[in-house]
């Protein structure tokens, strides 16, 4: 790296435009789009698509909604040729699409793009010559002039061919190739050219490219701005833009232009393209979405227009890509996971999109909640507990979230790996002792007395660390009298301070699920969690799930931990 940049790096002019507008717009419709994925996108591949790909990709552009997609360079091999001719031989092209292909300002090509185009019901033809100063020197050694010369020589070329063919709609795109790069009035000056010889109001597109991005997207802004004065009112024009992505701002690029005037837009799916990219038209689209714009196209299972996207293109898409990675539906971090939980609790169908952290509904886009929460070392209680939730049911109170995300936390801190719900769920069942056979067999249980005097009589027979016991106990419920019994089998002081239960699952396969929330002789408090279809023997489960929890303590831990985990009040 350079200490002085300055040196071989010049800034980018600002442009002086007077009483910008654009800065206060608010973009309300969508643009037209223009998909280049069979076209810039092809032509920035390593291995650029063969025919079956080719159609592929077609046939996906058509299904999301685009109704202007650019096929091809059809001068440019066998296989663009022929790609164009088979989507028109086969009629594949529908009533409301219409193609557009690409060819350089050069007799011999034109000539043959148009060729290519026979029988096509519509088409647009796009014809581009780079404008900047340094194209002019070093690619053309041409002055302005002779560039005007050059532009004008090939729209009426395209002109003349075209109404040679009066079966097919034309319209003619222009691009002033280096748009960003070039002085405003020599952009004008070659679009003016090519309406002239177009021909006045006849339907023409003048495309406005970021071929290399030079500048922050306020000066892109500007420049379209100054351009849509000049000739966002002429009849036939539509004003488009072409943003590539190489300073990573591609998306702003064409926000910020579609507020200063521009109706049309092109980039590829997922912003392939040369280089960093063309703009990313699922970005765009889906950030009109999420303030509430229909884009007009539908990425309701996104995860599959990526695969074929991928396939396509032989490209991964980038796990945080905007909207579509992997990852960009997945909080990992405990403060995100809590706040989302708790938004998801208050959301009700039909209210309004707040969840935080999420900018869009991944629903929406086919992707589920699953991945919404993920539980590693950066986790909280909230995550561990939304999955255990969301997955098996478990609504834990408050107390033992915080409980057990202290035993997943040292779980993790061995580890050191993400944990699934599944793994959650495994830690959970060996936590609480879920599949112990320990256990009240038989109850049998009377209520003796009434009223404030009642006393619950329990008795039947235990089963603790495989040895079978009869007991009996005597209390003013169920728990009570069981945790007393228990208490005398086991030699500890159980009592109960605070339980939990709700019912897990529906119809015939519901179970309760109780949490009881115990102190043993004079520890901290701890929780046992009982799963069973009785209430009851749920609720009794618990209790021998939390003394079994303090009984498995080696006696250092019960030294250096006096109870399995402090639970802050
Ligand atoms: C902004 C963009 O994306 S532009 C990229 C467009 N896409 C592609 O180039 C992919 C497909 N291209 C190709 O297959 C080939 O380049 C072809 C078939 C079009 C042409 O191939 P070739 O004739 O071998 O020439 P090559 O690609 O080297 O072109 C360079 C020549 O074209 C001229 N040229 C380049 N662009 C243009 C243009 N837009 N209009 C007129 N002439 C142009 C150059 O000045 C150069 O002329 P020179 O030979 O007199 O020096
Ligand atoms: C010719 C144009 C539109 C182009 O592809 C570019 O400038 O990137």
């Amino acid at each position: 790296m350079l200490k002085q940049p300055a040196t071989k790096y010049r800034p980018f002019a600002p442009i002086g435009l007077q009483d910008r507008t654009w800065p206060d717009a608010v973009l309300t419709e969508a643009p037209i789009w223009l998909s280049t994925d069979l076209r810039d996108g092809n032509q920035a591949l390593v291995e650029p698509m063969d025919a079956a790909r080719k159609l592929r990709m077609f046939e996906l552009l058509l299904s999301i909604g685009f109704k202007q997609i650019e096929v091809g360079f059809p001068a440019a091999s066998q296989i663009e040729y022929d790609f164009l001719r088979k989507l028109i031989d086969e009629k594949r092209i529908p009533d409301d699409v219409t193609i557009q292909v690409m060819t350089p300002a050069r007799e011999e090509l034109i000539a043959r793009t148009i060729e290519a185009l026979r029988g096509a019901p519509r088409a647009i033809v796009h014809v581009y010559n780079a404008v900047a100063p340094a194209w002019r020197e070093v690619v053309f050694g041409m002055t302005v002039p002779q560039v005007m010369e050059l532009v004008a020589r090939s729209v009426t070329q395209v002109r003349r061919l075209t109404d040679a063919a009066p079966q097919t709609v034309w319209t003619l795109q222009y691009s002033p190739e280096t748009f960003s790069l070039t002085e405003l009035e020599v952009s004008a000056q070659a679009c003016e050219t090519a309406i002239a010889a177009w021909g006045e109001g006849r339907p023409i597109i003048l495309n406005l490219p970021t071929t290399v991005e030079n500048a922050t997207p306020n000066v892109f802004a500007d420049q379209i701005e100054w351009m849509s004065r000049r000739f966002g009112q002429r009849p036939g024009v539509v004003l488009s833009v072409h943003p590539h992505n190489d300073r990573g701002t591609g998306t702003a690029a064409a926000e910020l232009a579609l507020m200063a005037g521009a109706h049309r837009v092109e980039g590829c799916l997922f912003g392939n393209g040369e280089r960093t990219g063309n703009l990313d038209i699922v970005n765009v689209a889906l950030n009109l979405y999420t303030q509430g714009v229909s884009p007009g196209l539908d990425f309701s299972n996104i995860d599959e227009i990526r695969a074929t996207v991928e396939h396509c293109n032989q490209l991964p898409v980038h796990p945080r890509h905007p909207y579509v990675g992997d990852l960009v539906y997945t909080s990992f971090s405990g403060s995100h996971q809590d706040a989302i939980r708790k938004a998801f609790a208050a959301h009700e169908a039909g209210d309004i999109w707040e969840i935080p952290y999420l900018p869009i509904d991944p629903k929406d886009l086919g992707r589920s909640y699953e991945a919404v929460i993920r539980v590693n070392s950066q986790s909280g209680k909230g995550g561990m507990a939304y999955l255990l939730e969301s997955e098996y049911g478990l609504a834990l109170p408050r107390r033992l979230q915080i409980e057990f995300s202290q035993i997943v936390q040292r779980v993790m801190d061995v580890q050191g790996k993400e944990l699934s719900a599944s793994d959650l769920w495994q830690i959970f069942r060996d936590e609480y002792r879920l599949d112990t056979e320990d256990g009240l067999q038989h109850r049998v249980q009377e209520v003796q007395g009434s009223g404030i005097d009642a006393v619950t009589v329990l008795h039947g027979e235990l089963r603790w660390r495989g040895e079978a016991h009869a007991i009996r106990g005597r209390g003013t419920g169920p728990i009570d009298a069981f945790s007393r019994a228990l208490g005398e089998v086991c030699g500890h002081a159980i009592r109960v301070v605070d339980y939990h239960q709700h019912a897990m699952g529906a119809g015939a396969d519901a179970r309760s699920v109780a949490y009881v929330e115990m102190r043993v002789d004079d520890s901290r408090t701890l929780f046992g969690v009982g799963v069973d279809a009785d209430t009851t023997a749920a609720a009794l489960a618990a209790v021998v799930s939390g003394l079994a929890r303090v009984a498995d303590r080696s006696p250092e831990q019960a030294q250096s931990q006096p109870e399995p985990v402090a639970v802050a009040a």
